[in-house]
């Protein structure tokens, strides 16, 4: 018999939350243990489908690095093809970029423009969503690139810090499969 289907809080329960990392005072909220559970892994690629269900999407475009272990799976469930929005350094072609800063830091995204085709929609999908520094740095990069970017599908959102609200403040709706209250 398979499995049964986890529900929403059976997901919740799988994320750990890891104290005073990377900084003291941030409460990592860790998908490692959700995505390295089978059930839980499949959960969440199916709540992220279902979250895209009413969406024209051309093709998702994850943030490194957990963003593309979901992205890189929603993009094969949608028949999509994934774009990978890179940190600093790593591509081997000329590339745009975008600095952000992020709940715990400051850091740099990049993006090949040529696998970008004029007017595509594109759904961004990362993790989990804190302050939103990080998914507008995306949407900057999609948008400068030449994509259309009005919808970001993450697994977590941390609502009290605020990102929701900034994506929407730039015309992007945000999505999230759960959300922790609190730091
Ligand atoms: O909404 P924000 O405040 O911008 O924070 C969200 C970002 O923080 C985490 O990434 P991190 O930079 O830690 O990278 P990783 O995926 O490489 O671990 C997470 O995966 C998001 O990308
Ligand atoms: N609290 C948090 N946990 C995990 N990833 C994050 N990215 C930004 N804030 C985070």
């Amino acid at each position: 018999m398979p499995p049964a289907t986890p529900t929403a809080s059976d997901l919740k329960a799988l994320v750990r939350a890891v104290p005073d990392f990377p900084a003291t005072g941030i409460l990592f909220r860790d998908v490692t243990t959700l995505m390295s559970d089978g059930a839980g892994l499949a959960g969440a690629i199916d709540a992220l489908a279902a979250l895209a269900a009413d969406l024209s999407v051309d093709a998702v475009a994850g943030i490194e690095a957990r963003g593309f272990i979901f992205g890189a799976a929603l993009a094969q469930r949608l028949g999509t093809g994934f774009i990978p929005l890179r940190k600093a350094g790593k591509l081997p072609v000329p590339a745009m970029a975008e600095d952000y800063a992020l709940e715990y830091g400051e850091a740099r995204l990049e993006l090949d423009p040529t696998i970008i085709r004029a007017g595509q929609s594109v759904l961004l999908l990362d993790d989990l969503l804190a302050t939103g520094g990080t998914a507008l740095a995306a949407a900057r990069l999609l948008r400068r690139a030449g994509a259309h970017c009005t919808h970001a599908l993450f697994v977590i959102d941390l609502p009290d810090l605020g990102g929701m609200t900034a994506l929407s403040e730039q015309g992007i709706e945000g999505r999230a499969v759960m959300a922790f209250d609190g730091h």
